[in-house]
């Protein structure tokens, strides 16, 4: 990987969308594991079909829907452009292309309906899934088109080629692909119906899973390993986790994890430490594990890396957790708030939101994770459900915040995450410090003086 970052195993945060966003710029999602075994290994094999420059077309209406809603859902999606499909699904028939340049609302009824105003597939050019990239964007070009819709024989969308992509593609040169240029995508598995879950991700295609628990140091997770070297050996790299301390990295260790990931309780929207008493401060935790994980790779030559998840707020917090010896990390929030993040935009007050929640919420708990193997349900919540400031575009994210890691790196006189283990120099902070973060002084609000 190119870029150090993945994201959290979250129905909020890993949706073959975001996926393929951070793909592009070289880090790794873990598709979750809140869903049915079938419905995991078809986001998995979305990510995998996922031709470079296709889009899934994410915002469709139905033709029933009054212009009003179209205009809602293009503002919030920061587009011009909605598909049409007679299901209003990405997958549905499709129907025809509404755009901001359609109608307008001083002109037109906002009751209306969509079909009143679109643009009607039979007057627009399409094309068949077998098209190439360049094809497609020949007929981009030739007929001064913004989208390109892809149609298989039955009327049924396939995906979308955007005008503007053709310009963004050129930027993507760290991309995480695989030898047949396939983006890569990991994914999440529990430690219950993993005989069943684990073949069917592999089928599909995952590059990469990792055992998503609260707790790693588990005679679950050691089985789970288990079962997949005897079935797979080296072929299937699978981490494990979570852990805050150098036994249970060390137990994982020795149970064959491909990784291990650090971190109980420090999530943003984690309350297990207040709910059951488990938990530690995340750099206590990774200053621990890390020293295990040293340890161990001089007693017996197995580098395990490590991932750093949950609590990182600040692009400052990752870089922490790099000098403290993270090989890379999670984040749940920082990409639960991006424009490809599944969950829906809100306005609260004349601020854009993102819908945020813990896979130990109640709403997450409403699919199947508690309800699957038989378990018993679980009766309290260790996560909450919220909202977090939207933030646009992972691409703009990622870009500034792995310019500013680079910086830090080049501050410490580090050219390689490595080198920045061995360099990085952390020193206690006071209080006083704090303070002085944000010393005395007025902020100048930036947006009255732009408008004056
Ligand atoms: N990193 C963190 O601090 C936290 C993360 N979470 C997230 O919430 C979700 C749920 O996590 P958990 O509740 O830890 O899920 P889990 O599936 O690991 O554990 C749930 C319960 O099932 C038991 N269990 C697991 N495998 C079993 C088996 N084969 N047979 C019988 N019992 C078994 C466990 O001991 C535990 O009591 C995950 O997505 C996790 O990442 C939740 C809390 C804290
Ligand atoms: O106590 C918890 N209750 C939950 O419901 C929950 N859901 C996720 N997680 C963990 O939090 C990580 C994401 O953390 P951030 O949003 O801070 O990046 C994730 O990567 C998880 O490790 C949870 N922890
Ligand atoms: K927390």
């Amino acid at each position: 990987m190119a870029t150090p970052l993945t994201s959290a195993i979250m129905g909020a945060v890993s949706s073959p969308r975001l996926a393929i966003a951070l793909a592009q710029c070289g880090g790794l999602s873990f598709i979750h594991q809140n869903n049915t075994v079938e419905e995991q290994a078809a986001m998995v094999t979305a990510v995998k079909r996922h031709k470079a420059g296709f889009r899934f077309s994410d915002i469709n209406i139905k033709p029933s829907a009054t212009l009003g809603e179209v205009t809602i859902l293009l503002e919030s999606a920061e587009r011009d452009v909605a598909v049409v499909t007679d299901d209003g699904s990405p997958h549905g028939t499709f129907i025809g292309l509404i755009s901001t340049d359609d109608f307008h609302p001083r002109r037109h009824n906002l009751d209306d309906d969509v079909a009143s105003r679109m643009r009607p597939a039979a007057d627009l050019v399409t094309a068949p899934p077998t098209v190439s990239l360049s094809e497609a964007n020949t007929l981009i070009w030739d007929n001064r088109l913004d989208v390109l819709p892809i149609v298989d024989g039955t009327g049924a969308l396939q995906s979308i080629v955007l005008r503007r992509d053709y310009e963004l593609h050129k930027q993507f040169r760290n991309e995480s692909i695989d030898a047949e240029k396939r983006f890569r995508v990991g994914a999440g598995v529990n430690t219950r119906d993993y005989r069943e879950r684990i073949p069917a991700l592999v089928e599909a295609g995952a590059d990469l899973l990792c055992i998503d628990s609260s707790d790693g140091f588990s005679v679950w997770q050691s089985e789970t390993i288990a079962y997949v070297r005897e079935r797979y050996g080296d072929r299937v790299r699978i981490g494990a986790g979570n852990v805050v301390d150098g036994r249970g990295f060390r137990y994982l260790a020795d149970a064959g994890a491909d990784f291990v990931k650090v971190g109980i309780g420090g999530g943003s929207i984690c309350i297990t430490r207040d709910q059951k008493g488990i938990g530690r401060g995340q750099a206590s935790a990774l200053i621990d594990v890390v020293e295990a994980r040293d340890a161990y790779a001089r007693e017996t030559g197995i580098y395990v890396p490590l991932c750093c998840d949950g609590g990182l707020i600040t692009d400052s917090h990752m870089a922490v957790a790099f000098a403290l010896g993270a090989d890379f990390v999670m984040l749940g929030r920082y990409f639960a708030r991006c424009a490809e993040s599944p969950a829906p935009i809100v306005r609260v007050g004349g601020q854009l939101f993102k819908e945020y929640w813990g896979e130990g919420s109640n709403r997450a708990r409403n699919v199947t994770r508690y309800d699957h193997g038989g378990g018993t349900k679980l009766t309290f919540e260790e996560g909450v459900d919220g909202y977090v400031p939207y933030a646009g575009s992972l691409y703009d994210n990622v870009d500034t915040t792995i310019v500013k890691l680079k910086s830090t790196l080049i501050s410490c006189g580090a050219t390689t995450i490595a080198d920045f283990h061995r360099d990085a120099v952390l020193v206690p902070v006071s209080q006083q410090s704090f303070l002085q973060n944000t010393a005395e002084i007025q902020l100048r609000d930036l947006q009255s003086d732009t408008a004056r």
